[in-house]
């Protein structure tokens, strides 16, 4: 139990709303307050019912917190942070965020220690490309990691305080250092977002040659997903985390020169190994059950090139009772045919889909 009354959220986008949206489920009589730059923003998630009120004045909207989480960009975090040491605070506030870097929100955060006030930076290792109170969605955590990592002048109470509200996330809280919190997620997020941005502008260097773009279907697909976030935010990132990033690329560089040099010499053994190596660790790492949004039971169909098969696949669904949740089209193959991927919401409704689609006589592949 906490005696925790009002949440504020400053930034009410993607993960403030997602944060709010979970807390408000589990704690309905909290009052959950916005902060944010634009009055449509908040318009916008009082009627989604993201938060009860809101404002963009900051200090009106902070001055009777028991918790702030800020939820903007990680440069706007640490102005943000500024103008809350500043602030009339409670003086048993805490103060916490959720940005995707953790060693520059620390030392902006510093200014709170001279005032006791206790800030515990935080990490929710879950999100999506897309941004905003409209993508919000309060199982977006469920099952991830979250990390924390509070200052050393916060007293554990604060800290078990902050684990309560955020048992309502169902995400499992780790606590660790946010120099050690930088190399890791520098290497596992920041390094992927990089090389899949990388990758698209490769392939957009080369969009003179339609084939390209036409071509560039699963792999290319399933691999730069993320390069479709915001870029304010990834800009944000990659400053901010500036050390950690130049050594993750500089070894990076390392194994990309290495497949280099055994391509060049036909190393075969070396290529072997190098997709070898990859493979075994892919294949072993632990997989944890993702929330419901994340789940995707899907399955491929075959899509002859024939005037009204798409309309038909779904209303041969539809008369069945099966509902598709998502429909996407690959034009993959030559002559107009292509593969059609819908996505399901349960396995259940994936393997009656399959039935109903295999008897109407489709060509159809369960993706696993
Ligand atoms: N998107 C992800 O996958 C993800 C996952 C984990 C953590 N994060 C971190 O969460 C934070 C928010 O990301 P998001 O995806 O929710 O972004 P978002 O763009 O969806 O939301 C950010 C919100 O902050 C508001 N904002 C910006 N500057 C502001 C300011 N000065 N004052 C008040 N409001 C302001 C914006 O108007 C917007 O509503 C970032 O620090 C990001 O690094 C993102
Ligand atoms: O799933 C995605 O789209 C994400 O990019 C989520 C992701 C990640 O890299 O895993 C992105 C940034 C965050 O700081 C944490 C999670």
């Amino acid at each position: 139990m906490t005696n925790t009354k009002q949440v504020c959220i400053i930034g009410v986008g993607l993960i403030g709303g997602s944060i709010a949206l979970s807390i408000k489920e589990t704690f309905p009589e909290y009052e959950i307050v916005g902060i944010d730059t634009d009055l449509s923003i908040i318009h916008e998630a009082i009627s989604m019912g993201v938060v009860d009120w809101g404002t963009i004045d900051l200090n009106q909207g902070v001055e009777k917190a028991d918790i702030i989480f800020v939820a903007t960009p990680v440069k706007a975090t640490e102005y943000i942070i500024k103008q809350l040491c500043q602030a009339q605070l409670k003086p048993d506030c805490i103060v916490t965020d959720v940005g995707s870097t953790k060693e520059n929100i620390y030392e902006s955060a510093r200014c709170f220690q001279e005032k006791s006030i206790s800030f515990i930076g935080g990490h929710p290792m879950a999100g999506s490309e897309k941004s905003g109170v409209k993508a919000s969605n309060r199982r977006l955590f469920e099952n991830a990691y979250y990390i924390l990592t509070p200052s050393d002048w916060t007293p554990q109470h604060a800290v078990d305080v902050l684990k309560n509200v955020l048992e309502s996330t169902k995400a499992e809280i780790i606590v660790m250092s946010s120099k050690v919190h930088d190399e890791v997620v520098g290497a596992i997020s920041h390094l992927p977002h990089i090389v899949a941005s990388a990758l698209v502008n490769f392939v957009r260097e080369k969009k003179d040659n339609p084939y390209y773009t036409a071509l560039a279907a699963g792999g290319f697909r399933d691999i730069t997903r993320i390069a479709s976030a915001s870029v304010e935010m990834w800009r944000d990132i990659v400053i901010s985390n500036r050390e950690s990033m130049l050594e993750i690329l500089t070894e990076w560089e390392r194994h990309i020169a290495d497949i280099k040099q055994a391509i060049d010499v036909n190393d075969i053994v070396q290529i072997e190994q190098f997709f070898d190596t990859a493979k075994n660790f892919r294949d072993d790492l632990p997989i944890r059950q993702q929330s419901l949004i994340h789940q995707a039971y899907q399955l491929n169909v075959d899509v002859p090139d024939h005037p009204g098969v798409i309309g038909n696949i779904a209303s041969v669904l539809g008369r069945n009772g099966v509902n598709i949740r998502n429909i996407y089209i690959t034009h993959n193959r030559e002559r107009g045919e292509g593969a059609m991927r819908l996505t399901f919401v349960s396995r259940d409704v994936q393997q009656r889909a399959y039935e109903v689609l295999t008897t109407a006589g489709y060509g159809v592949q369960i993706e696993d």
